[in-house]
């Protein structure tokens, strides 16, 4: 059977929940008290799709200010990056537009870019509305979904789909109505 690797990594804002996700996906666990990153780190999981074996190699980057200038190390040479917000928070919202420049900029010219609403089990405090990410994302050939590491929703979905779009099959022919499969809305 054939095994691809990607490299993946998650940028964004401090306490948005890049390392929640990562924990949802590998272990399908989660820890509400889970402590800050340091620096960053490193964790892998393979998943057959069809007949392929997908080894996602993760770096999960630290969102504070004082770890920024550290993820070039992690986004070069990324196939992929997720790119995270909290829906209750508007400027985690800002943070990922900085982050999206930056990897237009100077990360790697085909690097496919996912962007995750995370914590959409708090949908009554929600700041962010689904649409105006959803159109953000369009507008610049992103993946788009809402998440919940906290109760599971879509993050087997959002890595299926980057493993979709990887650039040596997605690079022609990314774009937000050509992918599949459709990953469901936010249901809580
Ligand atoms: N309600 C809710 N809380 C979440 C979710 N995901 C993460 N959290 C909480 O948000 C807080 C921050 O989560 P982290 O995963 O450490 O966030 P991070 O983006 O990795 O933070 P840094 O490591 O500082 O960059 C923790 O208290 C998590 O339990 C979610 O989907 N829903």
């Amino acid at each position: 059977m054939a095994l691809r690797e990607l490299k993946v990594c998650l940028l964004g804002d401090t306490g948005v929940g890049k390392s929640s996700i990562v924990w949802r996906f590998v272990e399908d666990s989660f820890d509400p008290n889970i402590n800050p990153t340091i620096g960053a780190s490193f964790m892998t999981k393979t998943v057959q799709y069809q007949n392929e074996l997908h080894k996602f190699l993760i770096w999960d980057t630290a969102g504070q200010e004082r770890f920024r200038a550290l993820a070039p190390m992690y986004y070069r040479g990324s196939a992929a990056a997720i790119i995270v917000y909290d829906i209750t928070k508007e400027e985690t919202f800002s943070t990922l537009k900085n982050w999206v420049r930056e990897l237009r900029q100077h990360g790697p010219p085909n690097i496919v870019v996912a962007i995750a609403g995370n914590k959409c089990d708090l949908i009554d405090v929600r700041e962010v509305m689904e649409r105006d990410a959803k159109d953000y994302a369009d507008s610049i050939h992103a993946i788009f979904v809402e998440t919940s590491a906290k109760n599971a929703i879509n993050i087997n979905e959002l890595f299926i789909e980057i493993s979709h779009l990887h650039p040596q099959r997605g690079a022609q022919t990314h774009s937000p109505e050509s992918k599949s499969p459709r990953v469901a809305g936010c249901t809580h």
